[in-house]
């Protein structure tokens, strides 16, 4: 079985990108900017600012993270992200999912600035999203999927598709993309009767259900292109990803590895994103 290195293809993306930006700054330009907000302490919101921010610094473009408590009030969270939202030298937002209840989702949904919604939650890019207009922007990881796929050179017109997830952030968005390359998709949940058939019947499986190592032997055919979206931590505290790496190794002829795999191709993708609306903008 080929390990498809995620690694790889983040750093092809962020030598690209770093190239744009240092090029920017030769030509005495403004740098593009983004945004991280996020609310509380989760270790999964965490780990991606983490993640983010180091990847911002290698391209060398600016950033700025944003933390409120997770009791803070609605008022005063909008009126923060109204202004970030209307401020001119901001290119591109990240609001870290989920946020609190309390403080309206659908609102930050509806009133993020779609030209600087990078990471797609809002109504105008899903509805890009949906139609197959390449225009908007699409969730990061979903985007970072396809994009792993075609660096590593795996055809995707014509092929039998699964997804195990069906999220806003990763497994939805993803099947609409995989449809506009042109797959055949089947998505997966939790009310799906047969995962292990649908799985086999796959020659691109989608591991994004969230449960460690889940995806053996028993859900992947013979010479199966499997994507791990799955960041989790095993009975030991160590990261894994929702598949079941050296359980199918015999069986799939590629996987993506965790970590190393789909999570650092994401960063990339965030970054390539605020690259794209920078772009946008300074036209
Ligand atoms: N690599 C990266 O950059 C990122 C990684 N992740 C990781 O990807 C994974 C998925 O994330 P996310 O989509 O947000 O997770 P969610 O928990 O929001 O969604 C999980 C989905 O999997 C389905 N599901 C759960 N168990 C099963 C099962 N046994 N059989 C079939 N379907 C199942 C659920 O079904 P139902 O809808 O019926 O509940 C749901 O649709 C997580 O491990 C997360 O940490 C997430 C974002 C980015
Ligand atoms: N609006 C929003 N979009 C998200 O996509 C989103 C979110 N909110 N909230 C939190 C979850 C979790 N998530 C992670 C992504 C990468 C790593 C990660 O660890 N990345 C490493 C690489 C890990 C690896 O090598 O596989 C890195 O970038 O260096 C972790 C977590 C995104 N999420």
């Amino acid at each position: 079985m080929k390990i498809i290195s995620g690694k790889e293809v983040a750093e092809h993306i962020t030598a690209e990108l770093k190239n744009k930006a240092e090029s920017l700054k030769k030509g005495n330009r403004r740098l593009p900017k983004l945004v991280i907000i996020r609310v509380g302490e989760k270790p999964d919101d965490l780990s991606y600012q983490k993640g983010a921010v180091k990847r911002m610094d290698m391209i060398g473009v600016i950033h700025e993270e944003v933390h409120f408590e997770e009791n803070v009030p609605k008022e005063e969270f909008y009126k923060e992200f109204d202004e970030i939202n209307n401020d001119e030298s901001v290119d591109g937002i990240l609001v870290l999912r989920p946020i609190p209840k309390h403080l309206d989702e659908d609102r930050l949904m509806n009133t993020i600035n779609p030209k600087k919604d990078i990471d797609a939650i809002s109504p105008v890019s899903l509805g890009k999203l949906m139609t197959g207009d390449k225009n908007g922007f699409a969730p990061c990881t979903a985007a970072g999927v396809i994009e792993i796929l075609k660096y590593a050179g795996v055809k995707i017109r014509g092929k039998k598709v699964t997804i195990i997830g069906r999220s806003n952030v990763v497994g939805r968005p993803l099947a609409l993309l995989f449809v506009s390359e042109d797959a055949t998709v089947t998505v997966c949940h939790s009310f799906t009767a047969d995962v292990k058939q649908a799985g086999k019947n796959a020659e691109i499986l989608v591991a994004s259900c969230g449960k460690a190592k889940l995806i053996n032997s028993e859900y992947v055919a013979e010479n199966a292109v499997v994507i791990d979206v799955g960041i989790n931590f095993d009975e030991n505290g160590k990261l894994c990803g929702d598949v079941d790496i050296n359980d199918i190794e015999a069986v799939a002829a590629a996987c993506t590895p965790v970590p190393g795999g789909v999570g650092a191709v994401t960063t990339s993708m965030l970054a390539k994103q605020l690259l794209l609306a920078y772009e946008a903008k300074e036209a």
